[in-house]
């Protein structure tokens, strides 16, 4: 009986059991902090500045509210694993959607990756059927695709045979050599003529790419069949069978809205819904290569459970990434969101559609997909990337990304699906809303962080206290709440197997988010709303730069073109620099460590945090002068 299991769920015990402990050790210091912080307020004998105070309790009150939320991706963690062997019932009919915007910003070799990978699925190749969605609908890009599937037609067998595990040809010959599974003669013939043959489909890309016509405003749609097998009656063995693939361009009208990404999937769900109407459907970005033939095996595992199928939506993968560095100071791995916040989400009710790497019931789209209707996800996070997507590779491709999220984030915690309202009305069990909420919330994290990086650093320098003193018996529920937090992100990290230089990375990158994504995203919704900007949705550059690759790979961060994106880290980190000068300064000069010891120590821990791009500033000036 085990043995014919399709998925199990593993529930880690232990974890559960830290987490929750975790969650109590800082709940009651957090709650003396704050009684600490009114009481002191309306009682106080001290002599306080009630300004900075005030500063300081929102500040407070705003990061326990958002840590409360929090919790709820603690609370009853998850991961499953998969038996695709297991499966005795016919695979259904698939559909890949992939969508692609611009030649210029998403490269044409890239996308094609992205098709000829998918088409590499090892699945039945009549019942795969690939669609890409071209919204620039570039000529560049339609001469592409053709090239690209004659490639595939090589291609194709040359994976089936030899079954190889990579199947985008660009990460087979370039970044993962050592992948390699196969030796002997007649492989490494085929290799290097297939390679050759990679080589022609890269040159025909390039000279494809030549002929820039700038993309028109308007145009109708085009829809092209660029290979069907059965249509062209070429049924051949099932060594050299090919999927259907299919290129589209919707109309576009200037003074129409396009919807993006989501008007490009609506098309695809209707184009496919005359020519193929799969009751599976896969949706990629451009740049999310397929890494795993076997993916979507493994989505079935879920799908043709008889126990969970019903009420099933979509089969999630996580968003991981290619030419990582080891020393990831990005964050772009985005460990706490695929492997904390989503598989937090898995134990409660399923993790919510993240844009991208999903195998989605059609079916569940009839009537809407909301969670009233019953619908249920699961997440699979296999120990080999099912998708690879490009990360990046500098500080202004990486708020760009995260300045998108949070103004659509925080634009929605004010509309009528903010948790408040639909959270409530729905009727959502509590855990969930608490999900839901800390997501639409988390863009107010801007607030306590540039609070805190900026109120306590001019009170130190004025001499004003805003901290209990080191004596004061109200220091060490500080000292817990602090320590806590630390603590628990440390094991945290230690838990899913990384490394200390990977907790330190995590802690920088969010501070860093939350003082410029945060707060530029914001403001970029609040203007939106009340009409002093028109909203567009940014792309962000899948072109990676060589010098920029070299600098992130050596570990060095890229500031250029960051503009007015970075300025409040600046000024910030500039900041706690000078008011941990002045306050030792200070403490030494009057003896006040005892009363000025926070302050010393905030100012000292987000200087040292943010050491790297001190460094980097420094260089940066140094090259401008020399
Ligand atoms: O008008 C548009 C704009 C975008 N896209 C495509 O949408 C995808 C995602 O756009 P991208 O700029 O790469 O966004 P990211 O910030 O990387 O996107 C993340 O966040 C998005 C939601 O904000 C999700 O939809 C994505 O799947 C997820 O990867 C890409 O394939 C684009 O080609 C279109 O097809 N049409
Ligand atoms: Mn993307």
């Amino acid at each position: 009986m085990e043995d014919s299991r399709l998925s199990i769920i593993k529930v880690p015990q232990r974890l559960r059991a830290i987490n929750r402990a975790f969650t109590l050790i800082r709940l009651i210091p957090m709650l003396a902090l704050l009684y600490y912080r009114v009481s002191s307020l309306i009682f106080s004998h001290k002599s306080i500045s009630v300004f900075p105070w005030i500063l300081i309790s929102i500040s407070e009150l705003i990061v326990g509210f958002l840590w409360l939320l929090d919790q709820s991706f603690a609370w009853q963690p998850i991961s499953r694993a998969v038996f695709p062997e297991n499966i005795s019932k016919e695979l259904p009919p698939i559909d890949v959607y992939i969508c692609t915007a611009d030649p210029e910003k998403e490269p044409v070799l890239n996308v094609m990756n992205t098709v000829v990978s998918s088409m590499s699925l090892d699945y039945p190749p009549e019942k795969l059927n690939v669609y890409l969605s071209d919204d620039a609908g570039s000529p560049i890009t339609l001469c592409a695709i053709k090239a690209a599937a004659l490639f595939a037609k090589s291609w194709i067998p040359f994976c089936r045979k030899h079954k190889l595990m990579t199947c985008s040809p660009e990460l087979y010959f370039d970044i993962l050599k050592t992948d390699q599974p196969k030796q002997g003669n007649e492989f490494l013939v085929e290799e290097k003529e297939i390679k050759e043959k990679y080589n022609v489909l890269k040159e025909q890309v390039e000279n494809a790419g030549r002929n820039k016509t700038p993309p028109t405003k308007d145009r109708p749609s085009h829809i092209e069949i660029i290979h069907d097998d059965y249509e062209m009656n070429v049924r051949s063995d099932d060594l050299t069978n090919m999927p259907r693939l299919v290129y589209v361009a919707r109309e576009k009208r200037h003074d129409e809205p396009h919807h993006y990404k989501a008007g490009a999937l609506n098309t695809l769900l209707r184009v496919s819904g005359v020519m193929s109407n799969s009751p599976y459907i896969l949706v990629l970005d451009c740049d999310m290569y397929c890494n795993d033939p076997s993916s979507a095996r493994q989505a079935m595992c879920f799908h043709l459970d008889t126990m969970i199928t019903k009420s099933l939506a979509f089969v999630q993968f996580p968003q991981r990434f290619y030419k990582l560095s080891k020393n990831d100071i990005y964050d772009s791995q985005l460990r706490t969101v695929f492997k904390r916040l989503w598989q937090g989400m898995d134990g409660i009710q399923g993790p919510v559609l993240s844009g991208t790497g999903f195998y989605l019931k059609r079916r569940a789209l009839y009537g809407g997909l909301t969670q009233e209707k019953g619908w249920k996800s699961t997440y699979l996070y296999p120990p080999r990337p099912a998708f690879l997507g490009c990360p990046p590779t500098n500080m202004n491709d990486a708020l760009v990304q995260g300045m998108k999220w949070m103004s659509e984030l925080f634009r929605m915690s004010i509309s009528k699906f903010s948790p408040f309202t639909y959270g409530l009305t729905s009727r959502m069990p509590i855990l969930q809303s608490m999900c839901y909420g800390y997501f639409m919330l988390s863009p107010l994290y801007c607030i306590p962080m540039s609070l805190s990086a900026m109120v306590p650093q001019l009170c130190l320098l004025s001499g004003t206290t805003v901290y209990p003193k080191v004596s004061d018996p109200w220091f060490i529920w500080f000292v817990i709440y602090f320590t806590g937090g630390i603590c628990h992100h440390l094991f945290d990290v230690f838990n899913t197997g990384e490394s200390f230089n990977v907790w330190w990375n995590e802690m920088r990158m969010w501070w860093i988010k939350c003082v410029t994504c945060n707060i530029f995203g914001c403001l970029d919704a609040i203007m939106n709303i009340i009409g002093i900007k028109k909203r567009e949705l940014k792309l962000t550059n899948k072109a990676v730069d060589k010098d920029e690759l070299e600098k992130y790979k050596k570990g060095n961060f890229e500031l250029q073109g960051g503009k007015i994106f970075l300025v409040p880290l600046v000024i910030l980190v500039l900041l706690n620099i000078v008011s941990f000068i002045g306050g030792i300064v200070r403490v030494v000069t009057q003896g006040s460590f005892d009363e000025m010891f926070g302050q010393v120590f905030l100012s000292f821990f987000i200087s040292i945090l943010n050491y790297p791009i001190i460094k980097e500033m420094v260089t940066r000036k140094k090259n401008a002068t020399a």
